[in-house]
């Protein structure tokens, strides 16, 4: 089976539109061909099925906990996106014990699906969940949006990303803005910043621009892109769902999923590591 390109999505700040851009980027590469799979990484307070309307029976919980398969979980979406919900209001499923880990990394080892690409929706702020889904990605996207709080929040998820865990390069989705220039500066901010105190490289991977239509379809529970193709913040999302499938594949990467797996693995055990020291 060919490699899997795993790419997390994260925000710092709640409520600055990481689950509209994690849903609207899956349904997009997912219409454009791509076999993709979305995870609901918000193991506290999940929302990816409520804004496409899903009713899951299962969810990672239960796999965790050993009720049902990988398998059992998974919803379609549209274009064949396959997604694996997340409970919604259980707190102490926010973190994981390592025991929790090591089970859902054996689920995702037992998933015998062909995918091109993971994302992962992980939860906002700087958990150990939103550390561990971001470090065993290829690729993390922060989605930023023009306000102070959303900004200085990012920063702070990057530089725990950085510095204590060796993510050396970020994506940066600017979001709700009003033009490019906004989306420039938001990004320009923060790349001043952090090029000063952090040895990391920030990427502008694109902006999606505030718009009404997108709040009309997370009411109707429904992607912006699936409901409203032709507005602009679907547009602005099948652009960036077009540049995200030029990214190359990962190297050294051997089977589906393995090397998302085997990164969690050792991002568990340099936590193992870390605690024993
Ligand atoms: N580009 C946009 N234009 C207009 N409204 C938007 C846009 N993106 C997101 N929103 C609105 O912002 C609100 C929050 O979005 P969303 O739930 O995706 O944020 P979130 O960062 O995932 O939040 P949380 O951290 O609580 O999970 C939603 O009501 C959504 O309608």
């Amino acid at each position: 089976m060919k490699p899997v390109q795993v790419i997390a999505v994260t925000s710092g700040k709640g409520g600055v539109g990481k689950t509209s851009v994690s849903v609207n980027l899956a349904v997009s590469m997912a219409m454009s061909g791509k076999k993709v799979m979305l995870l609901d990484g918000d193991l506290g307070l999940a929302n990816v099925d409520v804004m496409l309307g899903l009713q899951p029976k299962y969810n990672l919980a239960d796999v965790i906990e050993g009720k049902c398969t990988l398998e059992d979980t998974l919803l379609k979406g549209p274009g064949d996106l396959l997604i694996v919900p997340a409970s919604s209001g259980k707190r102490q499923m926010a973190e994981l014990t390592q025991a929790q880990n090591a089970g859902l990394i054996h689920a995702f080892s037992d998933l015998h699906r062909s995918l091109d690409v993971l994302i992962v929706d992980t939860a906002a702020g700087i958990a150990d969940s939103v550390i561990t889904f971001s470090q065993a990605s290829q690729e993390v996207i922060v989605v930023v949006c023009g306000d102070p709080a959303s900004m200085t929040d990012a920063y702070a998820l990057i530089k725990v990303l950085n510095r204590d865990h060796g993510v050396k390069r970020i994506q940066i989705l600017a979001n709700k803005v009003h033009n490019a220039i906004e989306a420039r500066e938001i990004h320009e901010n923060l790349r001043r910043v952090s090029e000063r105190f952090l040895d990391v490289t920030l990427n502008l991977v694109g902006s999606i621009p505030h718009d009404e239509w997108l709040q009309r379809a997370v009411r109707r529970q429904k992607a912006v892109v699936d409901l409203y193709p032709n507005s602009i913040s679907a547009e602005a999302f099948k652009t960036l769902a077009k540049k995200i499938n030029q990214w190359g594949m990962p190297k050294g990467a051997r089977g589906n999923l393995e090397f998302f797996v085997e990164r969690l693995v050792s991002v568990d055990h340099r936590t193992l590591v870390s605690t024993a020291a």
